[in-house]
């Protein structure tokens, strides 16, 4: 019996068979249209099938997207206006990024009771313990400072935040910190402080008027410079490590929003800040972890046997130098993205002039804890670490009034007592 495609498609054109009857190509016809309008139904049906699963996944996403976006509507920008207001006559409006990390906590508390306005920005990430940062956030709540959680790499997020509330000034903390982490995850360290900070500028600059901006930059910068103690003026151009590299490339980026839009610029150049409500992942907490867990810790030592030493800052000091900054930091002149006029554009050091080695650090929390640390001695790993820093905080005293008053031993004492508490350990011990 010939196929339904030979009846149709003769093999040789012309040679139709004609001896077939007008009832047989009649069934043939019919055969035909009822396979081809069943293809037909088939080919409908799997188009609805794929539409309604693009709407189906369009529906998912638009969910997803609204879920991720806690931000926006008009209960969000009360809060967001209520907690920016300023309530004290010359007063600052304050955008503070990275608000629940340690410098940001304790820089937005002090602006809030002064009566500065202030607006908190965080994306809440898991660099540490994400429940610390948790807590601050309530520490900050409970003085009204509301935080929105959100990353300065939105763009859409900052121009909604600066829509809404006109800020004076920018406290620019958020960032990927940690030394040695920069090994492990190089590009959290490009997205925080490179990309990052470029977006921030990106909407300081086209909002108007243009706030006046501060930022962390820090004392890894000074990278192998050996010439002590650092100042301002010494080279910047040998960094240890990824992060002090891209928080170098933060100082130059920041100069060219300064030069070409107008923006004021400080960069403050922490030198190992310390204190309650401090960073896991620092030594002086993790030491006082390990030592309270009766766990050892790696004390790192740098050639030819020489003890590391750093210019450890408590957090008080480090604050009145942040305020210190915002309150002398002239106005930014640009406007709609365009320059105006010559903007300021400053670095300073905020250190505590006096290093102390880390051996010496361990020696005060074994005093403070009452515990021997169990100490494992090694040569310092090639791990992006400098042997030494040294602030010469000269510029900061003239210009900001800057003059820290917490020497190591009494902040480590209020640091360890914070500790104890926070994590409760009995809390009746006396620190010493
Ligand atoms: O001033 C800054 O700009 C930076 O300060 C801080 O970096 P650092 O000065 O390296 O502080 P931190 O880690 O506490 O190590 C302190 C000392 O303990 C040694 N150290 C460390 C860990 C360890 O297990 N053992 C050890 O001996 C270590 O070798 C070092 O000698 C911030 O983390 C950083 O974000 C940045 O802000």
């Amino acid at each position: 019996m010939p196929s339904l495609e030979d009846e149709l498609f003769p093999s040789t054109p012309g040679k139709v068979k004609i001896e077939r009857t007008h009832n047989n190509i009649n069934r043939q016809f019919h055969r035909c249209f009822a396979s081809t309008s069943t293809m037909f139904l088939w080919a409908l049906f799997l188009i609805a099938l794929t539409a309604s699963y693009l709407s189906f996944q369009s529906f998912v996403d638009s969910g997803s997207r609204y879920l991720a976006a806690s931000w926006g509507g008009i209960q969000w920008e009360k809060q967001v206006r209520s907690s920016a207001q300023i309530r004290r006559s010359g007063g600052m409006a304050v955008l503070v990024t990275g608000a629940a990390g340690f410098v940001g906590t304790h820089v937005s508390l002090a602006l809030k009771k002064r009566g500065d306005g202030v607006l908190g920005l965080d994306n809440f990430n898991n660099y540490y313990d994400p429940s610390l940062k948790k807590a601050r956030k309530s520490l900050l709540n409970s003085h009204g400072i509301f935080i929105v959680e959100g990353d300065i790499n939105d763009a859409r997020l900052l121009a909604k935040l600066f829509d809404v509330v006109a800020f004076t000034h920018v406290m620019h903390l958020a960032a990927q910190a940690g030394v040695r982490y920069a090994m492990e995850n190089p590009s959290s360290y490009v997205h925080s402080n490179v990309a990052g900070l470029v977006t921030l500028l990106e909407a300081c600059k086209s909002t108007n008027p243009q706030p006046a901006v501060v930022w962390a930059s820090s004392s890894s910068v000074y990278g192998l410079n050996e010439k002590v103690p650092f100042s301002e003026s010494d080279r910047t151009d040998q960094p240890a490590s990824l992060y002090a590299a891209t928080k170098k490339a933060g100082e130059e980026i920041t100069h060219t929003y300064n030069h070409i839009y107008g923006l004021s610029i400080t960069g403050l150049r922490f030198f190992t800040v310390y204190g309650p409500w401090g960073r896991p992942d620092m030594a002086y907490f993790s030491f006082t972890r390990n030592i309270l867990q009766g766990k050892p810790i790696t004390v790192y030592r740098g050639k030819n046997l020489v003890d590391l030493a750093r210019d450890f800052t408590y957090i008080d000091d480090i604050v009145k130098g942040c305020l210190g900054s915002l309150d002398t930091a002239g106005k930014s002149t640009g406007s709609g993205g365009k320059k105006r006029g010559a903007a300021p554009y400053r670095i300073f050091n905020l250190g505590n002039t006096s290093p102390v080695t880390v051996p010496t650090l361990v020696g005060i929390l074994e005093r403070h804890l009452k515990m021997k640390a169990k100490k494992n001695i090694i040569e310092m790993p090639g791990n992006g670490d400098v042997p030494f820093t040294h602030a010469n905080i000269s510029q900061a005293r003239i210009q900001l009034g800057y003059r820290p008053a917490t020497d190591l031993q009494t902040g480590l004492k209020k640091f360890v007592r914070w500790y104890l508490s926070y994590y409760g350990y009995n809390h009746g011990k006396s620190v010493n």
